[in-house]
């Protein structure tokens, strides 16, 4: 439990005790401990290979860890049978990186797998029309429901993932790098919307990432994966009280400035269009 925890009297969608991870002799993750809290954004970092990806498989139930819990809304993700996890599992959604869309079908197909796995019973129309609601949610024109994976952009591809994660009205938001490969407006974008669908769906998102960016803009406390272990969980200012030189180095490097700065000018350009608007 991290220090800030004990001041916290919410809800952990996610609770991971003594979690440790191995393929054969190469342990990923050594007795970890990490509690995701209700209605945060969780950035999940560390360099490459530090197990952030294993993290969120173990979390979803598609990497057996080697010992340890996972609590997901109080359901135990490693000791339950398959039967007794599908109830929890309508409760989150996944967006791999990449997106992992199926290329055979149209968006809106995509949105609507896990509509037919989770209610076989829904007549086509509704299906249709879930999947059409879904995609404009993301920022999507609805005409993109009936395309396909190839016609669309690096960026619309993630949204329409984004839509297909969201289909199940989940409470829980798994994203695996989604604003790799954007270019830096795209990433923008999508990191608004995802803050903004947080706040209004109420979502609580665990966000795997490298982009500095996308931390300082919409991130409400950062986990930090290193040395086989979660070496600091915390709001930025708070990890800055760490010295351990991954997070020193990572958080103060010439990089992190950059990012501040950018959020910084963000900030002072919404506060100016604000001025404008009550000014207009
Ligand atoms: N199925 C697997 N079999 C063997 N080793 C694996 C398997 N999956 C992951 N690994 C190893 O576990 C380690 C952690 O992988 P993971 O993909 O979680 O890293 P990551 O932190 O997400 O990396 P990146 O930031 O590069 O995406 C890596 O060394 C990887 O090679």
């Amino acid at each position: 439990m991290s220090a800030s925890d004990l001041h916290f009297d919410g809800e952990f969608p996610i609770v991971i005790e003594g979690l440790t991870n191995a393929f054969g002799d190469f342990v990923v993750h050594d007795e970890i401990d990490l509690k995701v809290r209700r209605g945060e954004i969780l950035g999940v970092v560390g360099g490459s290979g530090t197990g952030k990806s294993v993290l969120m498989r173990s979390i979803i139930g598609l990497q057996i860890p080697r010992c340890g819990s996972i609590e997901v809304f109080g359901q135990d993700i490693v000791a339950a049978e398959p039967d007794e996890v599908i109830g929890v599992r309508n409760r989150w959604g996944v967006l791999f990186q990449g997106g992992a869309l199926f290329s055979t079908l149209t968006v809106g197909e995509n949105v609507q797998v896990p509509l037919k796995q989770f209610y076989p019973e829904l007549e086509p129309v509704l299906l249709d029309e879930i999947a059409r609601y879904k995609t404009v949610m993301t920022g999507l024109p609805a005409e993109a429901a009936s395309k396909y994976p190839s016609e669309l952009s690096g960026g619309m591809k993630k949204r329409a993932g984004l839509a297909r994660a969201l289909a199940l009205d989940p409470e829980l938001l798994f994203l695996d790098e989604p604003t790799a490969g954007l270019d830096p407006i795209g990433a923008a974008n999508f990191d608004e919307l995802t803050r903004e669908l947080t706040d209004t769906l109420g979502l609580t998102v665990f966000l795997i990432t490298h982009d500095l960016d996308t931390l300082y803009a919409i991130c409400d406390r950062v986990a930090v994966l290193a040395d086989k272990k979660v070496i600091g969980v915390g709001t930025i200012p708070e990890l800055l009280q760490s010295d351990h030189p991954w997070i020193q180095e990572y958080f103060n490097g010439p990089r992190a400035r950059a990012a501040v700065a950018s959020r910084d000018r963000g900030n002072r350009a919404k506060g100016m269009d604000k001025h404008s608007d009550r000014e207009a």
